[in-house]
């Protein structure tokens, strides 16, 4: 299996050239053998005397960047205005913004969408809260809600840090579902302050993506907020990442022939993505899991601290063995990892079962780099969009909330859940289907249609959902 991904950085070097002493030969083989790869050049400004040029160059890493400045700097005719990072350049002033649906031409349109004639549709709100759904953006409008706690595999680096990526969930969202959303970083990470927060704000908002927050807290904090809203809340890290996951692995599963119910599978990272992938796994039919995390293999001997973990000790490991993970894989037939980077070696995935399936989700760096795996495994997935098979709940989460806006569902349940597991399988063909492609593309853009058409109809079937089918969305004001 050829793996191909994308080189490191891509940065943009502002040079100003001294038409004297520098042709565009010069400077390109400066670069070339410092070892950077020109893709674009732009010219900026041209005088008699110099001429500014932005020149785009892939390198490795930040220092081979740096490693570039010193080569250009040397030369006399080369002055190295700045250096920017294109994916700093599409974070410049954030990543979303909020765009009206009717443009106010007139005064008479001011009158109806502000005061006066507003206040007759407050009125009818104040009636009726549930109305929220026809007149106002809670229709079709997720708020996603972090503490910071757990952004990526970066741990806890605030709520600051965690914007970037919210952000990006906001975009996705709406370019692969049309559903709004709003990233919204708390600055606590107090659990009860954190449902009073969300319970607070959520009369504005459809539905809650909870993203990034540490286990156990996240646990809790999920349940609370299904408890006392009467709208879905639903943490991508768990049940976004336990759908896709299944996905893929019905789809590996077939791929190498091996029934679910038969597979040995081990978990490492029994954090918020750990146990409901574990759990997923369990309600697929999977019956030998085992779970490692930093103790080692999770099992019944031992007291944990993390009541999670008890828990899993006692509904997994049906032989009740103890050990690290060389222990746990050897005769396993799925790696699932869900942890950190260096976490699997190629030793252990030897001693795999044979046609071993490998999904290193970690992010942004998977538990082995997919290259050093690659020679030894059947079915590689990494979470990343540089590699074949990206396992990532970006497949899953804006046809999930999509579905369950569309059909107004009180709650995302396990067989909504089920729904879109298989219908993200489904959209890989059985004659597509190969040990590359076991997953579609994030950007297929049937996932999140058929996702979405699912998850309403077994919203309607698990009696969630609260919109009558032949309700068009009109409001009837009588
Ligand atoms: N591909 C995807 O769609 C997704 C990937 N992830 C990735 O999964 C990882 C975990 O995310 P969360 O569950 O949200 O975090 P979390 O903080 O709730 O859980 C991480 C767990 O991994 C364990 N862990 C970390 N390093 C370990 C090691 N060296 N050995 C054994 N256990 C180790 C921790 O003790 C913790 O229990 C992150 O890298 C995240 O980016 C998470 C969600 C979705
Ligand atoms: C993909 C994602 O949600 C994560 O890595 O946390
Ligand atoms: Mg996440």
């Amino acid at each position: 299996m050829a793996i191909q991904h994308n080189v490191g950085l891509s940065l943009i070097f502002r040079l100003e050239l001294l038409n004297s002493n520098t042709t565009f030969g010069k400077l390109a083989s400066i670069i070339g053998e410092a070892g950077g790869d020109i893709i674009a050049v732009d010219v900026i400004r041209v005088t008699r005397e110099t001429v500014i040029r932005d020149v785009t160059i892939n390198v490795s890493n930040r220092d081979h960047g740096k490693q570039i400045v010193s080569a250009l700097e040397t030369e006399p005719g080369i002055k190295v205005i700045n250096v920017s990072d294109r994916t700093f350049l599409m974070h410049l002033g954030g990543k979303v913004e909020v765009t009206p649906k009717i443009k106010v031409k007139n005064r008479d349109d001011l009158s109806r969408v502000y005061t006066p004639h507003v206040a007759r549709v407050c009125e009818a709100l104040h009636e009726d809260p549930s109305k929220a759904f026809q007149l106002t953006i809670k229709r079709n409008t997720v708020a996603v809600v972090s503490d910071g706690t757990a952004v990526l595999g970066l741990g806890d680096i605030g709520p600051y840090a965690a914007i970037p990526v919210m952000e990006g969930k906001a975009m996705l969202f709406k370019q692969f579902a049309g559903v709004d959303a709003f990233p919204v970083c708390l600055d606590t990470k107090d659990p009860d302050e954190i449902v009073k927060i969300v319970k607070s704000i959520a009369p504005i908002f459809g539905g809650i993506n909870l993203e990034d927050i540490a286990s156990p807290r996240c646990f809790e904090i999920e349940e609370r907020l299904k408890e006392e809203l009467d709208i879905p809340v639903f943490h991508d890290d768990q049940h976004g990442t336990a759908v896709v996951l299944l996905a893929g692995l019905i789809n590996a599963a077939k791929v190498v022939g091996k029934k679910l119910e038969n597979l040995k599978v081990v978990v490492v990272g029994i954090g918020a993505a750990g146990v409901a992938c574990s759990k997923m796994i369990l309600a697929a039919g999977v019956k030998n899991l085992i779970g490692v995390d930093r103790p080692g293999i999770l099992n019944r001997n031992e007291k944990y601290e993390n009541e999670m973990w008890s828990w899993y000790a006692a509904h997994t490991n049906p032989d009740n063995i103890t050990g690290t993970l060389a222990d746990a894989i050897r005769g396993a037939d799925v790696f699932v990892g869900l942890s950190g980077p260096g976490v699997l070696t190629v030793d252990h995935i030897r001693s795999m079962a044979q046609d071993p399936i490998v999904f290193a989700m970690a992010n942004p760096d998977p538990e082995i780099d997919p290259e050093l795996a690659e020679p030894h495994v059947r079915v590689m997935a990494t979470g990343r969009s540089d590699f074949p098979n990206q396992i990532n709940n970006v497949l899953c989460f804006p046809g999930i909330f999509k579905g369950a806006l569309q059909c107004r569902a009180r709650t995302i349940n396990e067989e909504m859940k089920l729904a879109a597991a298989r219908a993200i399988a489904s959209v890989v063909t059985d004659e597509e289907l190969s040990e590359h492609y076991i997953i579609p593309s994030v950007f297929n853009k049937r996932v999140a249609d058929v996702v979405s058409e699912a998850v309403v109809e077994a919203a309607y079937h698990s009696g969630v959902a609260r919109r009558e089918r032949w309700d068009a969305g009109s409001s009837n004001i009588f």
